[in-house]
């Protein structure tokens, strides 16, 4: 695993010259700093052209893959007002601040997660705010959370290609995405969307990941398609997409993400080779 160049304790001094803080600070640039005790090596967005995909499941497995492989992760809850990633944990609010910032709270698996759910009064609370407002929370995210030292920060990003998905792509050093996508016809021409927001905001595409691939029947074994044949050969190929996994429908991820026990889940399905 490669150092991040803020050495092991993360301080103002050392995180000069962090890829976390030298991205902030480009002429021009929208982005915003990151919190001074936060030394972020790489940024990961995992966007979908639209919701119900299993993004945030997709999310966390690969926190979790890159997690057992030894890297130091994060988790930023960007679905502001979907946010499922600490309910998938068993990880409650509220999260607590200081002076340095706000502190995220840790998964049993050493993720560290931040999310609107850990600062609301009560998690049924919705979040009834405009766009603007939603990015800002998202922002400070970024600004505000202690990130401390970390390999990987992945960004639950909302889902479609509007005006949060948008100020968090201008907002955050975001150095990659992730694209998910599941076996419908529709789902591919949104996928070129999502492909075509990251080519415009000049972020490239580490792959895709196909979710709810296949479903095997419990008799049988036979492998059945509920959303029909794949078209992720054909994307992958048009696209030049390096494709990350194929996740078939799968009870046991559900069951873990409803208990709160989602840090118990290998997935492997993933290939998470991300050097
Ligand atoms: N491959 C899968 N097998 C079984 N259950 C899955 C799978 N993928 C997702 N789920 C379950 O489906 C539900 C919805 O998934 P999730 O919250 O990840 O996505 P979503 O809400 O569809 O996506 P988005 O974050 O794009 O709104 C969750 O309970 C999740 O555990």
């Amino acid at each position: 695993m490669s150092e991040n160049s803020c050495g092991s304790s993360c301080d103002k001094s050392s995180c000069e010259g962090c890829p976390s803080k030298a991205q902030g600070q480009q002429p021009q640039s929208l982005q915003v700093e990151s919190n001074e005790y936060s030394c972020v090596r790489r940024v990961i967005g995992v966007v979908s052209g639209k919701g119900g995909v299993g993004k945030s499941m997709v999310t966390a497995s690969l926190a979790n893959e890159l997690a057992a492989k030894g890297y130091q992760v994060g988790i930023l809850d960007a679905d502001i007002t979907g946010p499922s990633i600490p309910r998938m944990y068993g990880v409650h609010g509220p999260a607590e601040g200081s002076d340095m910032g706000i502190e995220p709270r840790l998964t049993k698996n050493g993720i560290k997660l931040m999310s609107m759910n850990l600062l609301l009064p009560t998690e049924e609370t919705p979040v009834i705010w405009r766009g603007p407002i939603i990015a800002n929370i998202v922002k400070q995210f970024w600004t505000d959370v202690i990130w401390g030292d970390l390999d990987y920060l992945l960004v639950d990003m909302p889902p479609g290609t509007g005006d949060v998905p948008l100020t968090v792509f201008q907002s955050l050093p975001v150095d990659e995405i992730v694209v998910v996508t599941s076996p419908q016809d529709l789902v591919q021409l949104i996928v070129k969307k999502a492909l075509s927001m990251a080519d415009q905001m000049k972020i490239p595409v580490k792959g895709v990941v196909e979710n709810y691939s296949w479903l095997e029947c419990p008799d049988c074994g036979k492998k059945l398609y509920p959303f029909g044949k794949s078209h992720l050969d054909e994307i992958a190929g048009e696209e030049k997409l390096n494709i990350i996994g194929r996740i078939p429908m799968k009870t046991e991820f559900a069951e873990a993400a409803d208990a709160g026990e989602f840090d118990k889940i290998r997935n492997p399905y993933l290939n998470v080779d991300f050097e």
